[in-house]
């Protein structure tokens, strides 16, 4: 088995965005992304400052019933970006023999055959406020592979750019679930009634704009729960 670079481990908590909102799940954050986005709210995961440990598949295991307990039956698989390993697909058959589900979250630049193997699937393009490029006729040939799969497309919004990009992501993958998500612009601040407030209002804006579109009939608009909750804290 290929070892896995991980980055943190943590839970049990609730997945605070996207598809499944709400879920109690642990996570495994894996260090190392082929982007370098602008706004990264888990930059550590790629720009030098975080450690990461490589790990053989039934160490995770193992850590994630030590810190879980018995208390959780889902785990969700963040970075940077996991599909840059090989690995996770043997953690994956791991987690499904104890009877877990598990979920991931990629910008869907490279394909991993684990991918059809995921319980709960989040790719989330990037819009020009990100200053990364979405290649868009390498992400048909991804989202092809993922017809058969539980898969959504999460944007993060930041300005009316992001919201256009948003549109034309919906109409082009138009059986796709999809959900708009509220941008945080400022992911060091700890003053979290400054931050819930910021949060609260970019949330208003962006509902606004996808209530008045027509091209966002039927779309899910989110913020980040975990931000409004426990603001930038790490590990959450
Ligand atoms: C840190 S990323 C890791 C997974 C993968 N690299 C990706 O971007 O999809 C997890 C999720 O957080 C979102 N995200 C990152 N920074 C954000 C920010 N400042 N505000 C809102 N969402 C953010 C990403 O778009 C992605 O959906
Ligand atoms: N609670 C919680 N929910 C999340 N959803 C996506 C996260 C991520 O960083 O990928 C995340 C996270 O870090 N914490
Ligand atoms: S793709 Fe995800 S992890 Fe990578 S830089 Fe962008 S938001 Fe951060
Ligand atoms: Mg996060």
């Amino acid at each position: 088995m290929m070892k896995i670079p991980v980055m943190e481990i943590f839970g049990p908590t609730i997945q605070g965005e996207g598809m499944v909102i709400g879920q109690k799940t642990m996570f495994v954050r894996t260090a190392g992304c082929d982007y370098s986005c602008a706004w990264c709210d888990s930059s550590f995961t790629w720009d030098g400052t975080g450690k990461s440990v490589s790990k053989q598949q039934q160490d995770i295991i193992d850590e994630l019933k030590s810190i879980g307990g018995q208390s959780f039956s889902h785990v969700t698989i963040s970075g940077g970006n996991p599909a840059l390993h090989k690995g996770i697909g043997d953690l994956v058959d791991l987690c499904h023999g104890e009877g877990w589900k598990v979920a991931v979250e990629t910008q869907a630049t490279f394909w991993q055959d684990w991918l059809l193997n995921i319980d709960d699937i989040t790719l989330s393009p990037k819009p020009p406020s990100s200053k990364m490029t979405t290649d868009f006729v390498k992400l048909d040939r991804f989202m092809e592979k993922l017809t058969d799969a539980n898969a959504s497309m999460k944007i993060v919004v930041f300005d009316e750019t992001d919201f256009k990009f948003a549109e034309d992501v919906h109409l082009r993958y138009p059986t796709v679930p999809f959900y708009l998500q509220v941008g945080n612009d400022d992911t060091t601040t700890t003053d979290d009634a400054y931050l819930v407030s910021n949060l609260l209002k970019r949330f208003e804006w962006l509902i606004d704009l996808a209530v008045a579109s027509p091209v966002m009939n039927d779309v899910k608009v989110l913020p980040q729960l975990h931000a409004l909750v426990w603001g930038n804290k790490r590990g959450v």
